[in-house]
């Protein structure tokens, strides 16, 4: 273990634990932040109704890519405006800049990231950096850097801060050789991508420091999430969001998947509910630390089948990239997130009907704005 590491960490027990072995003193808890020591054992989120003080004030890493915007733009609406920073190292469109606090967040400097959770009085952090599995796939050395030790200074800000801590891991943390058909939340995981190998590290490591040191971590392995109005970074899945854009504007799509490609999807509507949902539960309700969430599963030929019940002429065509096709191979088909269910209640609202619905709908209303300017 790095003796610098070890020094900032003995360093920041000190300041956090008082030196004499005694009992801590009895502060707000807007003071000691939100680890499952700290909350009362009746806690429950639900049903609270938070002052303006007592909100939990959010970090979201990785913010710009396709989940980060409409994650903050959603919590800002349940916490307000100026308690939820979203931060990257890219720069933000006018919008997203205008639309509330916005930082500067390098996750791979870790002074950097203590700063900003300090100076903010941060207390839930949501962790959205990622390379997906294509682009990591064709940088294996950044995707290593950002999902692996880019994760380690997140969970040890966390931990040193008193966070409750959110990690979204995805279905491409399964393989070939776990149960496909469904995949349920514990079996064997041995994924063949460096984004599948970094999540399954970023799952058990976040347990890992829940169970030794208290850290709220809560972790959703997500299925494909399908957006309107934020573009995929560069996963396998990305095929499923494309198709809309370009079905509304060319009538046709070259698909990059076969046609009997099954995976699961999500509308991203039901992914950031899940997400909120999963950090108010109440801690005595999660009888894990890690949660598959499921919507739907398709194909890309029965999307297509939904997709022409509202667009006659559109027509799809197949040119299969045999490197997304791989990793969709070893991806499972089906879900099991029956005790996502069960601890926690969830329950997704968008099947294939109302996301085809919903995404032209989207898109041919921006067409139309489009046509009209
Ligand atoms: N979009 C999806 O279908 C799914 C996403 N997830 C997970 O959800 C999270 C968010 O996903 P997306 O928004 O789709 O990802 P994305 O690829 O669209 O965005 C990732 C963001 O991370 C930022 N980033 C890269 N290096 C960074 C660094 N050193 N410091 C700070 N930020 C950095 C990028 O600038 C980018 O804006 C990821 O962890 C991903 O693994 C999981 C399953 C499905
Ligand atoms: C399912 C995911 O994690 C992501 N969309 C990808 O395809 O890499």
């Amino acid at each position: 273990m790095p003796v610098v590491w070890m020094l900032r960490r003995v360093a920041s027990r000190m300041l956090q634990r008082p030196a004499c072995g005694c009992q801590a003193p009895v502060l707000p808890s807007r003071f000691l932040g939100t680890s499952p020591q700290q909350i009362p054992a009746d806690a429950n989120f639900h049903s609270t109704s938070f002052s303006e003080a007592d909100q939990p004030r959010v970090l979201i890493t990785g913010g710009l890519g396709q989940l980060g915007v409409g994650l903050a733009s959603f919590l800002r609406k349940r916490f307000g405006k100026d308690n939820v920073i979203l931060s990257d190292i890219r720069k933000p469109p006018e919008h997203v800049f205008l639309s509330g606090p916005f930082i500067y967040s390098d996750i791979l400097d870790y002074k950097n990231l203590r700063e900003i959770v300090v100076n903010n009085r941060v207390t839930w952090l949501f962790h959205y950096s990622a390379l997906l599995s294509a682009v990591g796939e064709a940088n294996v050395s950044l995707a290593r850097a950002v999902n692996i030790t880019g994760l380690h200074n997140v969970l040890d800000v966390a931990e040193e801060h008193g966070l409750r801590l959110f990690v979204p891991s995805t279905i491409g943390a399964f393989g070939p050789t776990s149960p496909r058909n469904p995949a349920p939340d514990l079996c064997i995981q041995r994924p063949r991508t460096i984004y599948g190998v970094s999540k399954v590290h970023a799952e058990l490591m976040g347990e890992y420091y829940y169970y030794r040191y208290g850290l709220d971590f809560r972790c959703l392995r997500y299925p494909g999430i399908i957006s309107a109005d934020s573009q995929p970074g560069g996963g396998t899945t990305d095929y499923a969001v494309q198709i809309f854009h370009d079905a509304v504007k060319n009538g046709r799509f070259e698909c990059n998947l076969k046609p009997s490609t099954r995976l699961p999807m999500m509308y991203i509507d039901d992914c950031l509910r899940a997400t909120l949902e999963v950090m108010e539960a109440p801690a005595e309700s999660l009888s894990m630390r890690t949660y598959n969430v499921n919507a739907m599963s398709f194909t890309p030929a029965e999307l297509a089948q939904e997709i022409l019940k509202h667009v006659p002429e559109f027509q799809i065509t197949y040119n299969v990239d045999p490197v997304r096709q791989a990793i969709a191979d070893g991806w499972p088909m089906n879900f099991d997130d029956s005790n996502a269910r069960k601890d926690w209640g969830w329950k997704h609202d968008f099947d294939l009907p109302e996301l085809v619905t919903t995404m032209l709908n989207f898109h041919g209303s921006e067409s139309r704005v489009a046509q009209a300017n």
